[in-house]
């Protein structure tokens, strides 16, 4: 992770400055998209490292320390061995940025890692994940609790009901109390953007809980009805550069939320590319929120490495 992002006051005149233009965020997402995705042979190295960036997620009702252990030992091998061993990346020690289970399950992951003897941090959703809408205190104790059981990453919801009316310095303090209730844990912010209604509401979202002193800010939950978009996307990272511009501090961005396949994998590094530059395309500052991405990504790099498409899963372990 990132130096920690030490936040700054609130700061109304900045906030109320705030315009976006619609049209010119849809223009330039469009222009991503269509951009030439990496040469062919460079695609299998963009992968890996898309793997390398993926927060890998397990957020059901029926989560059990079976499912999350299993989550774990994905995470600490996300591509098989023999297949890194072919491209003579057996021995890079790649793995996942981090595992995401709700708060109950923290104590799970914990321990199936440490039992592995991996130091992959664990992250915590939290504060009324997905809604949001419990009393404050509950979600305050909820992250401690996150904490207690060893999460070093709370991704934490913002309370929408503040955002749509406009209550900017409520919401500024409630994530400042998050931000304090995370002690040595980094904090990452879901805006859920899909609920927001608007983009100018998106950037005042993402610069708010900057200030508040967030280390990421995260799109969705992956459980409202929009999720991770392009267009969105550019708010925010325009947000993170205009706070980088204005304070020095680098804060990072996860796109979380119905992100399956390795194609968009490529779109969502191209993104980062074009508007942040090569510093954010590290773990530490970017990250993809995601449960079932993975298996695509295993799925075109061995096809990338044998040449074959079908039949992955029968394949003989090595
Ligand atoms: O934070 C991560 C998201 O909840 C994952 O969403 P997903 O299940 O659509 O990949």
């Amino acid at each position: 992770m990132s130096a920690r992002n030490p936040g700054t006051d609130f700061d109304l005149e900045w906030l109320s400055k705030v315009r976006v233009n619609t049209q010119a965020v849809l223009k330039r997402a469009q222009h991503i998209q269509g951009l030439k995705l990496p040469k062919k042979q460079w695609q299998t190295a963009w992968l890996l490292k898309a793997a390398s960036c993926i927060d890998l997620t397990t957020l059901a009702g029926d989560d059990t320390p079976s499912n999350v252990h299993r989550l774990c030992m994905k995470a600490i091998q996300p591509v098989r061995y023999d297949l890194l061993r072919r491209m003579d990346m057996h021995d890079k020690g790649l793995t996942t940025a981090a595992v995401c289970v709700y708060p109950s399950r923290v104590a799970d992951a914990v321990r199936s890692l440490k039992a592995a003897n991996s130091c992959l941090p664990v992250a915590s959703v939290a504060t009324g994940f997905p809604a949001g809408q419990t009393p404050l205190e509950t979600r305050l104790q909820e992250v401690r609790m996150a904490v207690r059981d060893g999460a070093t990453e709370i991704d934490i919801v913002i309370n929408r009901t503040l955002a749509l009316t406009g209550q900017w310095e409520v919401m500024y303090r409630e994530i400042v109390q998050f931000r304090e209730a995370c002690g040595d844990a980094h904090m990452k912010t879901i805006l859920a953007t899909g609920d927001l209604g608007t983009f100018t509401n998106i950037y005042k979202a993402s610069m708010v809980a900057m200030m508040a002193g967030s280390d990421f800010i995260k799109t969705s939950t992956g459980k409202e009805a929009v999720n991770a978009t392009y267009p969105v996307a550019i708010v925010m990272v325009r947000a993170i550069r205009d706070y980088f511009l204005r304070t020095g501090h680098k804060v990072g961005f996860k796109p979380a939320g119905g992100i399956r396949t390795a194609q968009e994998a490529l779109v969502w590094l191209t993104l980062i590319k074009e508007e942040l530059g090569n510093d954010w395309l590290h773990p530490h500052l970017f990250r993809l929120g995601a449960s079932s991405l993975l298996a695509d990504i295993e799925r075109q790099v061995y096809h990338h490495v044998t040449g074959q498409y079908a039949a992955y899963h029968e394949q003989p372990m090595a």
